[in-house]
């Protein structure tokens, strides 16, 4: 089966406010999206729609294929070592221990695997919610500021995982105000401001 994400005319109010409308797209195999805008346009809130997360105000998504959700929250065990925090999601998405290791040398984590997740860096722990999202093997990754945190050679492996992602028949939403070396259309949510 084939991944799709299809988003119909959606708009998003949170509290009192209406934040956006009419927001509409579709990605198939090998199809990402840039989500950009200025802060409290509604970035984060739109990829919590698109995951499941927050019910839309209007519209509807459609979804075919596992989600890999990667936000501000690592969702690692800040009391666990690293190898054991990323054990624990391996044992649930059945990422084999030889692909934990892989994933863990890819983002340069390896040596980290001992420490503690509440002392890693913030960039350390970006790369770790990274290793977790290569875990899941999902083909929908929403990623919701995949960069904030990252040096400069932490944001070209990020990239590159985009492209590998991509190139396999992946399909990616990116939430950035940065910008990034991935093949992506760009949707400005200013644009649909209400
Ligand atoms: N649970 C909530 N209840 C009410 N308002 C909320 C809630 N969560 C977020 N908001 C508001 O919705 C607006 C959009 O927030 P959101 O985090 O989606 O924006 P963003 O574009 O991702 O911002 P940033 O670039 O700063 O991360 C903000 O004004 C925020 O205060």
């Amino acid at each position: 089966m084939q991944a799709r994400l299809v988003a119909k005319d959606i708009a998003c109010r949170r509290g009192d406010r209406l934040l956006f409308r009419g927001v509409s797209c579709t990605l198939e195999h090998g199809e990402a999206l840039h989500v950009a805008g200025p802060n409290g346009i509604g970035k984060s809130s739109l990829i919590r729609i698109l995951a499941g997360l927050l019910r839309p105000f209007a519209g509807e998504t459609i979804r075919s294929g596992a989600i890999g959700l990667l936000d501000e929250r690592a969702a690692l065990d800040p009391q666990a070592s690293l190898q054991t925090a990323l054990g624990f999601w391996a044992a649930l998405d059945g990422t084999k221990p030889m692909a934990v290791t892989e994933h863990a040398h890819t983002l340069g984590l390896y040596d980290l695997f001992d420490v503690p997740v509440r002392y890693l860096s913030t960039g350390q722990t970006k790369r770790a919610a990274f290793a977790r999202l290569l875990g899941q093997q999902a083909p929908i990754w929403l990623l919701d500021e995949p960069f904030n945190g990252l040096d400069t050679r932490g944001l070209a492996l990020a990239e590159q995982l985009m492209v590998r992602h991509l190139a396999s028949g992946g399909i990616a939403v990116i939430a950035s105000h940065q910008r990034f070396a991935a093949p992506t259309a760009t949707l400005d949510l200013a644009e649909f401001a209400a």
